[in-house]
């Protein structure tokens, strides 16, 4: 897919080889403490249809649908990629959101991150592993967007993203294998 740009949308495909993508891949798949995390809807709680794991510095506390997350510590893998975007983005990272998809069951339903805790006007940056899947966006104006995230691609949220936009992965009945997403955020204290 070629590269694709929405305003406050930044689409990277192909940032890490594609080698690089599947070592990496490889070595969160067993390397991260994967959880169930559970979501309050409507006075339910229910299992996220994924595992989870909020990954960050000691206190980037994450708060979400009546959750607190305690951060765990950065596995040295997704420290060194945290290095290299905030060299390339000139931003600071201090939290990830990793998110594993087993098949196509796991899904994310539509959402905005727009927690108070991360500021106003957030860079949000999503580097997708392992199986291609479809995210969508929705525009607040009008319009629905699709992008295929593929292994070693880069999103970038930022500037006004989280008003102008919804977003979802959703499920798919295409067989597909496991897929990791990291979105590496900025928790404000
Ligand atoms: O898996 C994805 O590409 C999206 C994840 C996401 O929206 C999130 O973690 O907030
Ligand atoms: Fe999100």
């Amino acid at each position: 897919m070629r590269a694709f740009s929405l305003p406050c949308i930044d689409h990277r495909p192909g940032w890490l080889p594609e080698a690089v993508a599947a070592n990496l891949f490889a070595q969160l798949r067993v390397g991260v403490p994967w959880e169930t995390h559970h979501i309050r809807m409507f006075g339910r709680t229910l299992a996220a249809p994924r595992l989870s794991c909020w990954i960050g510095d000691p206190g980037a506390v994450y708060r979400y649908c009546g959750n607190r997350f305690e951060p765990r510590p950065w596995p040295p893998a997704v420290a060194r990629l945290r290095e290299a975007l905030e060299a390339e983005l000139g931003a600071g990272f201090n939290s990830v959101l990793a998110n594993l998809y087993r098949d196509g069951r796991d899904a994310m339903g539509w959402h905005r991150d727009d927690e108070p805790e991360l500021g106003d006007a957030p860079l949000i940056a999503s580097l997708s592993l392992g199986a291609t899947r479809r995210f969508l966006l929705k525009a607040e104006a009008g319009g629905r967007h699709a992008i295929d995230l593929a292994a070693g691609d880069l999103l970038l949220m930022h500037g006004e993203s989280q008003r102008r936009y919804r977003h979802a992965l959703p499920r798919t009945a295409k067989p597909v294998g496991p897929r990791i997403n990291l979105t590496f955020r900025r928790i404000l204290r």
